[in-house]
């Protein structure tokens, strides 16, 4: 057999039925259930008169709706509480176990499942929720589907989905002080563009990529779909097996050997054929601060806004012009010189247990500038939460001046009461800097944690790389 590729593995393995020249039907191992793009999922069962096919692969929890304080007094916005109301009254229906508001294990869905052993290698992941990518960390095929799929997944099992081309993004090297995994996507996504994965699933790889930890490589997968890409994956090494090892879903016993067996096969042959390669040199990555409207306007920290009378394409000067109307920013200032109203750490790409303890050594025994209106911790998970506070970083981020919230998607996007104000400007941590994303008129800058907690201290960003601390080698 020729060389194959992670992503020939985990295809072959889970394809049912091949067409030609069309989409494939593949088998779904995990399916991953939220609030927002389930209802009309399982309406359509109802109407049907039909069940969940396999109630076991799934996995539900509240996450974008779900109030991020004082959760006794319910949730206000009635868009928001029908949500919630509606995934506990179809889990209660179609006896689908769920982690409630009031569950320590409830979170954001792409924290909770890996945290729980939930998401395997060699395994099938879909949820209606596009950073699916996410699980891809763990040698998974994982990708973000639809509403309508939502319920085919729910009814069949199965889902109809067209082979991705494969991209190989080989990153090799040492990542300098402070350069955290946010820092390596931001820097291709600003290479390749938002559509330069289109078609593609993703593959990392590289000497960088192996001394990355488990949640750092969450990160890496997690934002590939803002470079137009479906899905991410990391090949098993030492790292993924250990990290699984005793989580609550995870196998056991004589099971875990067999399957830590298998894992250990979920690896690119050598020779494989990618049809895209990119390559990153790790030591000249620099800390990352998006600029405009779109992931890819991003430049390094040290650099300044760009002019769009510098770029002679008039489509992409025109578009660089809006961005910069809406950031409110004139072109050539210098990156540090931009001052900000909030700060946001959390969101599926950045709010693990290693993402707060980078962010929560930056900001200890210092205060947040008094320039800053509000700078929110967002823990991706209850467990998240309960880890920091063991460990005193809640004490670190509140006598910081910190707000220290309850688990959830919170202000990546503000369906819940967390947002920024018209014209308020932010650092986050999250993956979207679209307009509105964070409240209507809001301006955000996405960045690493390291980068939030220390424009947090500042008022302003500056340059985490030429400051001392420990880099996400050292947490692996
Ligand atoms: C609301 C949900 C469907 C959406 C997504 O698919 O990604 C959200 O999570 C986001 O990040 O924009
Ligand atoms: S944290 Fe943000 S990006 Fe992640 S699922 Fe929630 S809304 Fe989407």
């Amino acid at each position: 057999m020729s060389a194959q590729t992670l992503l020939d593995k985990l295809w072959t393995r889970h394809v049912v039925r091949e067409e030609v020249d069309g989409p494939s039907l593949l088998y779904i191992d995990r399916h991953l259930v939220n609030e927002v793009t389930s209802p009309q999922a399982f309406e359509g069962l109802r109407l049907q008169g039909r069940k969940p096919w396999r109630v076991a692969s799934i996995l539900a929890t509240a996450d974008h709706n779900v109030p991020t304080t004082d959760r006794r007094s319910g949730i206000a916005d009635p868009v928001a509480k029908a949500q919630v109301d509606a995934l506990d009254h179809n889990c209660d229906d179609f006896n689908i176990p769920q982690f409630g508001l009031f569950d320590p294990r409830q979170g954001i869905l792409h924290v909770v499942a890996p945290e729980q052993g939930g998401t395997l290698p060699g395994t099938t992941v879909v949820c209606g929720d596009s950073h699916t990518s996410t699980h891809g960390a763990f040698a998974a095929l994982a990708f973000g589907i639809g509403t309508s799929d939502v319920e085919q997944v729910l009814a069949t099992q199965c889902l109809l989905m067209k082979k991705p081309a494969s991209m190989l993004v080989r990153v090799e090297g040492k990542l300098a002080l402070g350069i955290s995994s946010k820092d390596i996507v931001l820097a291709l996504i600003g290479q390749i563009g938002t559509s330069g994965g289109t078609g593609y699933a993703i593959e990392f790889s590289g000497s960088t990529i192996r001394s990355l930890s488990m949640e750092a490589r969450m990160t890496l997968c997690n934002m590939v779909i803002e470079a137009g890409a479906r899905c991410g994956m990391v090949a098993v090494d030492d790292k993924t097996i250990t990290y699984i090892q005793g989580r609550p879903m995870a196998p056991q016993g004589a099971d875990w050997d067999a399957a830590v067996g298998y894992w250990r096969t979920l690896v690119s042959d050598t020779n494989a054929h990618f049809d895209r390669v990119v390559e990153l040199n790790a030591s000249a990555i620099r800390p990352m601060v998006t600029w405009g409207t779109s992931p890819d306007m991003v430049v390094t920290v040290d650099g300044q806004v760009p002019d769009p009378a510098q770029v002679s394409d008039p489509v992409k000067r025109q578009d660089m012009q809006t961005a910069l109307t809406y950031m409110g920013l004139t072109p050539n200032t210098r990156m540090t010189n931009i001052v900000l109203d909030k700060v946001f750490i959390g969101s599926c790409t950045n709010a693990r247990i290693e993402d707060l303890r980078i962010a929560a050594n930056v900001v200890k025994g210092q205060r947040v500038a008094t320039t800053i209106k509000q700078a929110l911790v967002v823990p991706g998970s209850g467990l998240v939460k309960a880890q920091a506070e063991a460990e005193g970083l809640d004490k670190l981020f509140t006598s910081a001046g910190f707000e220290w919230r309850e688990a959830g998607c919170s202000m990546c996007l503000g369906m819940n009461e967390d947002r920024l104000c018209a014209g308020e400007r932010c650092a986050s941590t999250s993956n979207r800097n679209f307009q509105g994303r964070q409240g209507p008129g809001g301006r955000t800058h996405l960045v690493s944690p390291a980068m939030a907690a220390a424009a947090a201290i500042a008022g302003h960003f500056v340059d985490v790389s030429t400051m001392t601390h420990p880099t996400q080698e050292d947490q692996a």
